[in-house]
């Protein structure tokens, strides 16, 4: 887990293991805000609207939203993330959004998919718990419509074992666009919801999710993390208008309100993020390379700082110590500028010699 700048000496021992050092590293290098070299490189980065700087203060965000490391803690407080991803296609996706929970320091993370991709997926990492419980339509064609109400009813029992346990889902990495697959994860979802569990919804989640809006309108707990064809998908279904880049704020927030009260974090060049009230915007230079499943990185991330920002709504009774104050977009700053910064020095380590892979 990533400790907090000036804990006590207690933890000396904790913080010298090699995955707290790489952590304090990124937390450290974050704090190149003021550097003058960096300042220059962001001139031409930062979000502008309205005249007004949108940049968010990310660096005060992380610290104060990332837990310390506490002796009485147990397995789990630090966060359990479920992603729900992965079929015949797409193996990738899912393990990098569920890796890259652990990485930034979820004690637990699972993945729900198909069977075919469990074990391609297990064999990546032994540290995630994969579940081989979801269908596609392909697997069940010779099955009739009772047998697959008794399949769908079969997988959301399956899944419901588990839910409660989850501080956040992400839904979507790697997930494909199978209509019977998609179908029960909008049970899934309509799940989730009434247990108030918090959900990411990133990748094939977002085009389920444009098709049927009423799975996240009104949910408080949702964020969707787009990037620019998703969200241009979302502009043209909620909107029914294209893309305006005159008005990037005043869309993102009309967005927001028009599904009715989620989080949208919009990746690009800024990432920004809304959640129909404020708009703030992480402009950290990031890497030039545009390789495929840093998305998923960062909605494994989301899950994770948005888990420990809302431990830190509790902790604080309501009254954190760092605005804004809604925990999704806390935790929606702080994934995107770590996953900002990792980019970058991932991409100063490796240059273009080789491709830069995304879990490196
Ligand atoms: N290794 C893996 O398993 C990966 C799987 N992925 C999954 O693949 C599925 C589909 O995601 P996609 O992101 O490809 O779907 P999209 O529908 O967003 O993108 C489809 C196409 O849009 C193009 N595109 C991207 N940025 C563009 C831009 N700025 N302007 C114009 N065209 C642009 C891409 O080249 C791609 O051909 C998701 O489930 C996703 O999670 C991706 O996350 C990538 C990695
Ligand atoms: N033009 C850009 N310049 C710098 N960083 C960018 C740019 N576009 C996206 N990013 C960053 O790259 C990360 C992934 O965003 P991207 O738009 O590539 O997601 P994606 O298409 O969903 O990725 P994936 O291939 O995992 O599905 C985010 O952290 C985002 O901030
Ligand atoms: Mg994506």
């Amino acid at each position: 887990m990533i400790v907090k700048h000036g804990m006590n000496s207690g933890f000396s021992s904790l913080a010298s293991s090699a995955v707290l050092r790489r952590q304090q590293f990124l937390i450290r290098s974050l704090r190149g805000y003021s550097d003058h070299t960096y300042q220059k490189r962001m001139e031409g980065m930062k979000c502008i609207s309205g005249g007004a700087s949108l940049e968010a203060d990310s660096e005060n965000v992380l610290r104060a939203i990332i837990p310390s490391l506490d002796p009485t803690g147990h397995k789990g407080q630090a966060g359990k993330i479920a992603v729900i991803g992965g079929c015949r296609e797409y193996t990738g996706a899912p393990y990098f959004a569920a890796i890259s929970a652990l990485k930034i320091g979820a004690d637990l993370s699972h993945v729900f998919c198909t069977e075919g991709a469990a074990t391609v997926i297990k064999s990546y990492s032994p540290e995630l718990i994969v579940h081989p419980i979801l269908e596609e339509s392909y697997s069940i064609s010779n099955v009739d419509d009772e047998g697959r109400r008794y399949v769908s009813q079969k997988i959301l029992a399956e899944f419901d074992k588990w839910m409660e346990r989850f501080d956040c889902l992400v839904i979507g990495p790697g997930l494909g666009r199978d209509p019977f697959l998609l179908e029960c994860v909008s049970k899934i979802m309509k799940h989730a919801r009434q247990s108030n569990v918090p959900i990411v919804v990133d990748g094939d989640g977002l085009f389920l999710v444009t098709n049927s809006v009423d799975l996240v309108s009104g949910y408080p707990l949702a964020v969707l993390t787009p990037n620019v064809n998703e969200y241009k998908r979302l502009v043209e279904k909620v909107l029914g208008c294209d893309v305006n880049d005159q008005d990037t704020h005043g869309e993102l927030l009309s967005l927001c309100k028009g599904i009715g009260g989620v989080t949208i974090l919009r990746k690009g060049k800024c990432d920004l993020i809304s959640d129909g009230e404020i708009v703030q915007s992480v402009g950290i230079y990031g890497s030039p390379r545009r390789c495929g499943g840093q998305g998923d990185i960062l909605s494994g991330s989301v899950a994770v700082f948005l888990s420990w920002a809302r431990q830190h709504m509790l902790a604080t009774e309501g009254k954190p110590i760092i605005s804004p104050q809604n925990p999704t977009v806390l935790g929606c700053i702080a994934a995107s500028a770590l996953v900002r910064k990792a980019a970058s020095l991932a991409f100063e380590h490796k240059k273009s010699l080789e491709a830069i892979c995304p879990a490196s």
